[in-house]
């Protein structure tokens, strides 16, 4: 067995268990019914998001029990614990998306205190929403324990009319709704049938996108993302994982053997080749920094522009995440993407293994619908783009999967707009014209704070039938779901002064996806000029709390949008492993 190589007297859970001293400590755990023998094991947290808030999470306590006899199977003990998230899906449109960002924070930091505090050893993290996915990765990285990481499966799609729908389709129906296009009984009878299970939402929506990313990243078992939530084949994986992380502590491999400068990079190309969420482009420098490796979005987005989009997913696309799995799921395209010489096969996984060797054992191959060969990709350049320019000193980022080459040009006069509820109610009120650049600012990470997606705003362009004919930029950000030329994460945010803190009304703002341009039409003296006479970042709409101290300490767009300065190659990481 595995665990009979383990050095017991190097575990961090040894300072719970053993000595005279611990005599209280054991106590508690025979208290929970545990005996010697599971006392003297490797401990291993099991954490999940599991609540009641939203079906993305509600499968998770089902799946850990299915962890947790892995991790008894190779010998551990295994410690189930659950951890907070906001659901992006229900806190859309209004104030409560401030606190969807400032949630992955909490989930790294409260995965890391119970760590911490109990002298675990190695951890498993399951998640199934946008936040919580980066947020489990990130405190596997920063604690640098053995660590396996498991996706809680997306959703099944709805079915109306002959076809798959989601709930981008209940967004978009909100702006044909209010632009006459839809009555009350056909929005009902959508909003009724999109969502037809638990799991996550079902395009290449965020929390797809992550979970992509923790595949390929290393950090979870190639094909354990694909099976739908509601599926007990899951359950295999998640049998598999905790056996995993059992071979992990035995070889003593931790998450940053695992993620390397190398393995961001086989995650970014995921992200591009499925024309995944832009929020990759900020949990992507975020799990790096836990690393304290340097990969900032312009890294990120130097990888989409050279990888060709070959694989067919919503809302760029035509699928979703149970026909990619059905496909041959995450495996597949990194197969392709192997061809075409764009993976570092060398990168550790949470096998123990490489991800070349892994890759040698999957049998499936392109299906030529849902997942194009490489070779004959569906655009051969990225579905995500990074743009920069006078107006983006530090960048910026937009999907332009399903876009074609003329709509990725466009040059408009900016109308803009102080914050998203104001964007939002001009929208409704068809208060824009054909042509503009709507801008919406002071959104940005510590400016909203927190960040937030403006779904409700471009599901409402688009669902207008004006998704095409305006543009839109924000140094907010977008859901996984948003479509249409919406540019995101401009940095420096307002708040820090950014010039998109100084454009106005009818300032003419270029954006090029094709050569990665995001410009506005003034000058350099101008625009210092503009500065002399800026009012300076308005004071955060929180007096105290969460969201306040969010505000005070989260850093750049850039890096990631962190609450802390990440990893600078310090010693004492956890405990004294
Ligand atoms: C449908 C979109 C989802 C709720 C989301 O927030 C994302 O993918 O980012
Ligand atoms: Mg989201």
């Amino acid at each position: 067995m595995p665990s009979n190589r383990v050095d017991k007297s190097k575990l961090p859970s040894r300072h719970v268990t053993e000595g005279p001293s611990r005599a209280p400590h054991r106590s508690y755990f025979y208290a929970m019914g545990l005996d010697e023998h599971e006392i003297a094991q490797p401990w291993v947290g099991v954490a999940t998001c599991w609540n009641e808030a939203a079906p993305c999470n509600i499968t998770l306590n089902r799946q850990a029990q299915a962890v947790k006899v892995g991790v008894k199977n190779a010998k551990g003990t295994p410690r189930e614990f659950t951890t907070i998230t906001v659901t992006d899906g229900i806190a859309m449109g209004h104030e409560g998306m401030r606190s969807s960002l400032a949630s992955r924070e909490a989930i790294a930091d409260t995965v890391e205190l119970t760590m911490r505090g109990h002298c675990y050893d190695a951890l498993v993290g399951l998640a199934g929403c946008d936040k919580s996915l980066p947020g489990m990765m990130m405190a596997m990285v920063r604690l640098n324990v053995p660590s396996v990481f498991i996706y809680g499966g997306s959703i099944l799609p709805g079915r109306l009319n002959g076809q798959d729908v989601t709930v981008q389709d209940v967004f978009e129906a909100v702006g044909k709704h209010q632009a006459g296009n839809m009555t009350d009984a056909e929005l009902e009878i959508l909003e009724r049938v999109a969502c037809p299970s638990a799991g996550a939402c079902g395009g290449q929506f965020t929390a797809n996108t992550m979970a992509c990313v923790s595949e390929a990243i290393g950090l979870a078992l190639l094909n354990s993302s694909g099976a739908p939530a509601p599926y007990e084949s899951r359950d295999q994986y998640g049998v598999a994982s905790g056996e995993a992380v059992m071979n992990l502590i035995a070889k003593n491999i931790r998450a940053r053997d695992i993620v390397t400068r190398k393995s961001l990079e086989n995650a970014a190309r995921i992200v591009a080749c499925t024309g995944g969420s832009t929020n990759a482009g900020l949990h992507l420098p975020a799990i790096a920094a836990e690393a304290g490796i340097d990969f900032d979005l312009s890294d990120v987005c130097e990888i989409f522009r050279d990888t060709p989009y070959f694989v067919d997913l919503k809302p760029g696309g035509k699928y979703v995440a149970k026909d990619l799995y059905e496909a041959g799921g995450v495996p597949v395209v990194l197969k392709e993407l192997r061809k075409a010489g764009l993976i570092h096969e060398d990168c550790m996984t949470a096998t123990g293994r490489v991800i070349g060797e892994e890759l040698d054992m999957i049998k499936g191959e392109a299906d030529n619908r849902v997942i194009y060969s490489v070779a004959n990709p569906i655009t051969k350049t990225g579905g995500v783009v990074g743009l920069k320019g006078n107006l983006a000193p530090e960048g910026a980022i937009v999907k332009v999967a399903g876009m074609s080459e003329e709509e990725q040009i466009f040059t408009g006069p900016a109308r803009v707009f102080e914050c998203e509820e104001d964007a939002f109610e001009a929208v409704k009120a068809r208060q824009y014209e054909e042509g503009e650049v709507i801008v919406i600012r002071n959104e940005g990470p510590a400016g909203g704070p927190g960040m937030r997606e403006m779904l409700s705003t471009t599901a409402a362009l688009s669902g207008q039938g004006m998704g095409k004919k305006v543009a839109l930029i924000t140094d907010g950000r977008f859901s996984g779901a948003t479509r249409g030329f919406c540019v995101g994460h401009v940095g420096p945010e307002a708040a820090q002064g950014g010039p998109i803190a100084l454009l106005k009304d009818g300032d003419m703002i270029t954006l090029n996806a094709r050569t990665g341009e995001l410009s506005v039409a003034l000058t350099d003296a101008e625009l210092a000029e503009r500065r002399k006479t800026w009012a300076g970042p308005r004071e955060t709409i929180y007096a105290s709390g969460a969201l306040w101290k969010y505000a005070q300490l989260v850093g750049s767009t850039r890096l990631g949008a962190l609450t802390h300065p990440g990893a600078k190659g310090e010693k004492h990481i956890y405990m004294d492993l």
